[in-house]
């Protein structure tokens, strides 16, 4: 038996939906084989894909120690889990959801910190003025870290926050966060401010790669088919399909609606009778059939495409880059 690939997916959370809703779409429902509590499933419709079940900061320790090739996760918490992340995983595909910055907020009351060298100046004089130095909350430690160093900002200390993170400085347990929002609404409710200069990160949900995962064999075709599906269904989703038939189209006729429209003309020319088949974009399609009229169609359909196979495999190909690059 050839060993499978493991793809680790969210057990749990706000990406857990979204995840499923995904592979989906694709035509890959995940399969749980016994029930929720299984925390080992199948992927539908390709061979040799084992799916984990983890939560979403354990994918990220998977991935750099390679017990899973695949995973989906935020980028927050690769770039924060990882120790020099693009070294040992490859972030292959932005998914469009999962949306949240990491950023460094102060209490609104701070007025005359609007920058993170605001900061450094109120960091300096409260540990000069205390003797103590101002405490950031936070999960993200490397993250602040990092960032903090390259702002040169160092007098400062980190206490470790597990949740409520928003709360530590009314609580009295810090004077400063960071933390991740998507609303603004927890930070609005807790009387803290975003830093103007202070979005450390703009992450969303990731395909990731393992880069130290053994991939060879088994893995590597499962990925391949994989892929295949999911870059079929992505070229559908951003299409519409656009039939038509009419005398006077011809190929120059083509060329000006591809140009002005951004479509694409999967089969070529017209065929000898005028049969015409084009791909559009949905903002452009409306447009494009007003054309099509105006140069002698009287029927133009249009209809939704379900997956769009065609000769390159995009995603593979970037991962292959990065495995043999
Ligand atoms: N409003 C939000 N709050 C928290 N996480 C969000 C939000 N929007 C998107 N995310 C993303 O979801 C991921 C966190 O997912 P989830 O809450 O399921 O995991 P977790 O909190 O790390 O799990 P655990 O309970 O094990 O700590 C992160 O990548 C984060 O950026
Ligand atoms: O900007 P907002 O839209 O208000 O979202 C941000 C908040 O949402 C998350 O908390 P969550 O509700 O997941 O609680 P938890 O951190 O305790 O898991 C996150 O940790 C922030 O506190
Ligand atoms: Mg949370």
């Amino acid at each position: 038996m050839t060993t499978p690939l493991i793809l680790a997916v969210p057990s749990k959370g706000r990406l857990q939906e979204n995840v499923h809703a995904f592979f989906s779409r694709a035509g890959m429902p995940l399969t749980q084989a016994r029930g929720a509590r299984d925390y080992r499933g199948a992927l539908g419709g390709v061979e040799g894909v084992e799916v984990a079940y983890l939560s979403a900061s354990e994918i990220a320790a998977a991935l750099a120690s390679g017990t899973a090739h695949l995973g989906v996760t935020g980028e927050d918490l690769v770039r924060e889990n990882i120790h020099e992340a693009d070294s040992r995983v490859a972030l292959l595909e932005k998914l469009g959801f999962g949306h949240a910055n990491v950023v460094v907020a102060v209490p609104q009351a701070w007025i005359d910190v609007r920058t993170m060298d605001d900061l450094d100046d109120v960091a300096s004089h409260f540990h000069g003025r205390t003797g103590r130095r101002i405490r950031v909350a936070t999960k993200y430690v490397n993250l602040t870290r990092g960032y903090f160093a390259r702002h040169g900002i160092i007098d400062y200390r980190i206490v470790e926050s597990a949740g409520a993170t928003e709360g530590t400085p009314a609580a009295g347990t810090a004077e400063l966060i960071v933390d991740i929002t998507t609303t603004g609404a927890t930070l609005a409710a807790n009387a803290l401010k975003v830093v103007d200069d202070g979005i450390i990160l703009k992450s969303e949900a990731n395909l990731v790669a393992s880069l130290t995962a053994n991939w060879s064999g088994g893995p590597l075709a499962a990925a391949r088919a994989m892929f295949d599906r999911l870059g079929a269904e992505k070229r559908a989703r951003t299409m519409r399909e656009v039939r038509t038939r009419f005398a006077d189209c011809d190929a120059s006729l083509v060329d000006e609606a591809v140009a002005a429209y951004r479509c694409v003309a999967p089969f070529g020319g017209p065929t000898s009778s005028g049969m015409l088949t084009l791909h559009c974009p949905p903002d452009t399609l409306h447009a494009l059939a007003t054309f099509l009229r105006q140069r002698g169609a009287s029927m133009v359909t249009v209809g939704p495409i379900e997956y769009v196979f065609a000769a390159d495999n995009p995603l593979y190909e970037a991962l292959d880059a990065r495995l043999n690059g």
